[in-house]
């Protein structure tokens, strides 16, 4: 394999069951293989991902003092700025790099309903209010826009991941309806001093929840994957499709029939110098805080014991923290 494969959703949005099973076949190549895989056809307004771009490419190039108003006082809590060197992704891998070369916006749903799984004591930790800057204006509703779609991708992608196992389409339904996702957006500044050795803009890593979505750029030091061979694959980031892979979460319940995968965000090259900024919109789907994920095997065969959506995540971000 020399290109992840390129999948076009058209055919599935409000297709056949022919149609919808026709691609979800071509999700199950893909994720049994590479874990990996490039949407087309995914109906997001090209519009709507540049304005999400732009707002966060005025943020990010703000004096440091401005981008700091926006991190939490309590380095805890999973929403606002995070500066250069927060965390280390290949931490939750076991993994011993120093600090990732990126800064983050992290932040989640605008609002919920005003009911317990929310606004208890274990939800609270989940539904936590969004914190945004000052500058630029507008930036939240752009969010909010786009964090819509993804939802609504995350429902039909989710429904052909249910067919491609030989479930029940629904079987997600209730697991994915209270769903505690979050998005990140991360900036990769250009490089002025050189990396501290094993020191990248993203380490080694798998993401944790069930599909993550991705927008990038791109721009010289970019995203790659690993193969089955070990080698490392360049992985097309273009601003008008999404990479979409899957996470540990969904692999666990695949009983490893699907792979979530190593991936990484390497250094530019010097001589890119300051045009090597990148940006990348990440959309981490994570089921219900309470949703019991259980491997999907005949009796006897479970590779893993059942685990807690959510605080599957609590101990990834435990881990990941510098
Ligand atoms: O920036 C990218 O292309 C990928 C980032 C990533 O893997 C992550 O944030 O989990
Ligand atoms: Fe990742």
């Amino acid at each position: 394999m020399t290109t992840i494969p390129v999948i076009d959703l058209a055919p599935a949005l409000g297709g056949t069951a022919e149609a919808r099973m026709a691609v979800a076949r071509q999700m199950e190549a893909a994720c049994t293989d590479i874990g990996f895989f490039t949407i087309r056809g995914h109906g997001v307004p090209l519009a709507l991902i540049d304005g999400l771009r732009s707002h966060a490419k005025h943020f990010f190039n703000l004096p440091l003092e401005r981008k700091l108003e926006a991190q939490p006082e309590d380095p805890a809590v999973p929403r606002g700025y995070r500066a250069l060197g927060f965390d280390a992704l290949s931490r939750g891998n076991a993994g011993q790099a120093p600090g990732d070369l990126k800064e983050y916006y992290h932040f989640g749903r605008e609002r919920w309903p005003d009911a317990p799984y929310y606004t208890g004591e274990e939800g609270r930790r989940y539904f936590v209010p969004n914190r945004w800057p000052k500058e630029p204006q507008g930036w939240a509703d752009t969010a909010a826009a786009y964090y819509g779609h993804m939802e609504r991708l995350t429902n039909e992608m989710m429904a052909l991941v249910a067919l491609a196992l030989g479930l029940d389409e629904r079987f997600f339904a209730d697991k994915i309806d209270r769903h505690i996702t979050a998005m990140r957006i991360n900036f990769y500044p250009a490089q002025t001093a050189a990396p501290e050795p094993g020191q990248l803009r993203a380490g080694a890593h798998t993401d944790y929840g069930l599909l993550t979505i991705l927008n990038g750029e791109n721009t010289a030091g970019g995203l790659q994957v690993q193969t089955r061979q070990g080698d490392w694959l360049p992985v097309e980031t273009a601003p008008d499709t999404f990479v979409v892979n899957i996470g540990d979460l969904l692999m666990r319940w695949t009983n490893d029939r699907w792979v979530s995968n190593v991936h990484r965000v390497v250094n530019p090259p010097v001589e890119a110098g300051a045009e090597a900024q990148r940006i990348s919109i990440a959309f981490f789907h994570h089921p219900n805080y309470d949703a019991l994920v259980e491997c999907v095997a005949p009796p006897g065969q479970a590779k893993y014991p059942p685990v807690r959506s959510g605080d599957y995540r609590t101990q990834k971000y435990r881990q990941t923290r510098v």
